[in-house]
């Protein structure tokens, strides 16, 4: 369930017409619904509400800062990948104290910062990140709080490009290994033992492998204990699915119903991370038809959005609805590719749709709200898409489209 319906034959973000953004904004542009975005929040924090939890969500999925600050204003923790990302949070309102730190290559300088605001625990990768956090907390006469993020082995079931718990995966900790660096982690200067975290894919529609996973980190957790390790929460990560076309990913509830049975009263807290699941749905990209070519073979319609904009169906093949933004507008109708003017076969937002066109007709793409933008590029030299949040009946720009001149900012000529 989203905020974006037909209201006497025009779609809307929730109160406001489409079409009044295309022309106060310009197209390609993103648009999100704030009214989704915390119902999706919402539909988490609730469901784990009769336990010790945080809900993280990842930046990564959309990381505007009008987005950040309105889940900050409920109360939300933030997964970040980056000193960026962790900026971005800070900056949005977002409390360090609610932040985990999550990626296989983070820096010393950005552990540095993350340990002068406070951040609430690193999602630690590997041995030498481990050692070099360490030294870096260390030298700075400060303890950081970590966790191991153990990688469980457990088929995601989802595609290759966006599975990550699979043991030839870049990501964490093979589970074998687990026990003897959380031994070091404890004989480490600098370092407090706070977690033991996963994460293992993204665009999940089924409940197993996150109980699968939930079952092996459990077993770790006891032979943690046993060693005198104990551990004061649980990160499952994120990667709850959401529904693009006719996938059945389970509810919220039904996922922390799950988790909450196999955890009993084990006296520490969950932490999930999801992203997608969030900001996907609150989310559409609106585009505007410049062309339509038809051939022999196919019929194009040409949009003004591009896999600059939206690389999902280019890069995962992945299929989001492409809907029109006048309801019952009459046009040639046709089984179109709907494609942008990037010069790259792969240009595509989507294929074989049926819809009825004329040139200047608007269409949305819907759940383009997480992997959207933060995914967007300059390709082509196209300057990246304005962003605008819904809120009832007041449409926001929160991000300006770029200016030709943004393109080439920072550039020099050589003597
Ligand atoms: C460590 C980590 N946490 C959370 C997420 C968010 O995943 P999703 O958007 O599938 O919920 C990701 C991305 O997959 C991730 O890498
Ligand atoms: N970017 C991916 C998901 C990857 C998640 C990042 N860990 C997508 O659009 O589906």
């Amino acid at each position: 369930m989203d905020h974006f319906n037909y209201k006497n034959g025009q779609l809307c973000a929730e109160d406001i017409p489409l079409r009044e953004i295309a022309a106060a904004h310009g197209t390609p542009c993103y648009i999100y619904s704030r009214a989704t975005l915390e119902r999706h929040w919402h539909a988490f924090d609730d469901a784990f509400a009769e336990q010790p939890h945080l809900v993280c969500y990842a930046v990564k999925a959309n990381s505007n800062l009008a987005i950040l600050d309105v889940l900050a204003r409920l109360g939300s923790g933030f997964d970040i990948v980056s000193i960026g990302e962790l900026e971005r949070v800070i900056k949005a309102g977002g409390k360090a104290g609610r932040i985990v730190f999550s990626g296989v290559g983070k820096r010393p300088e950005e552990m540095q910062r993350a340990l002068e605001l406070g951040i609430r625990c690193f999602n630690i990768e590997s041995e030498a990140e481990l050692e070099r956090l360490s030294q870096v907390a260390t030298a700075m006469g400060v303890e950081a709080p970590v966790a191991l993020r153990v990688n469980p082995d457990v088929d995601a079931g989802t595609h290759p490009y966006i599975s990550t718990g699979l043991k030839e995966n870049k990501f964490g900790i093979p589970i074998g290994e687990a026990l003897a660096l959380y031994e070091k982690a404890a004989d480490l200067p600098g370092l407090k033992i706070s977690g033991i975290d996963c994460h293992i894919g993204s665009q999940l529609t089924e409940l197993s492998p996150f109980l699968d996973a939930l079952d092996r980190l459990l077993l770790l957790v006891d032979r943690l204990a046993e060693k005198g390790i104990s551990i004061d929460h649980l990160d499952l990560g994120g990667g709850l699915g959401v529904t693009y076309r006719d996938e059945t990913p389970p509810s919220p509830a039904e996922y922390a119903r799950a988790v909450s049975q196999k955890l009993a009263d084990r006296p520490f807290g969950i932490f999930i991370e999801p992203g997608r699941a969030i900001a996907a749905n609150a989310g559409v990209l609106l585009t505007r038809v410049e062309y339509l070519k038809p051939t022999q073979e196919k019929d194009f319609a040409i949009v003004d959005a591009a896999m600059n904009d939206l690389i999902r169906p280019s890069l995962y093949q992945a299929w989001q609805a492409i809907i029109p933004v006048e309801q019952n507008a009459t046009g040639r109708d046709g089984s179109y590719d709907i494609v942008g003017p990037v010069c790259e076969t792969g240009d595509f937002l989507g294929k074989d749709r049926e819809l009825s066109l004329s040139p200047g007709d608007l269409l949305a793409v819907r759940s383009s709200g997480a992997y959207g933008f933060t995914m967007a590029s300059n390709y082509n030299s196209r300057p990246r898409a304005a962003e605008v949040m819904v809120d009832g009946n007041q449409a926001y720009l929160v991000r300006e489209r770029e200016t030709l001149a943004d393109l080439y900012r920072g550039e020099h000529l050589i003597p």
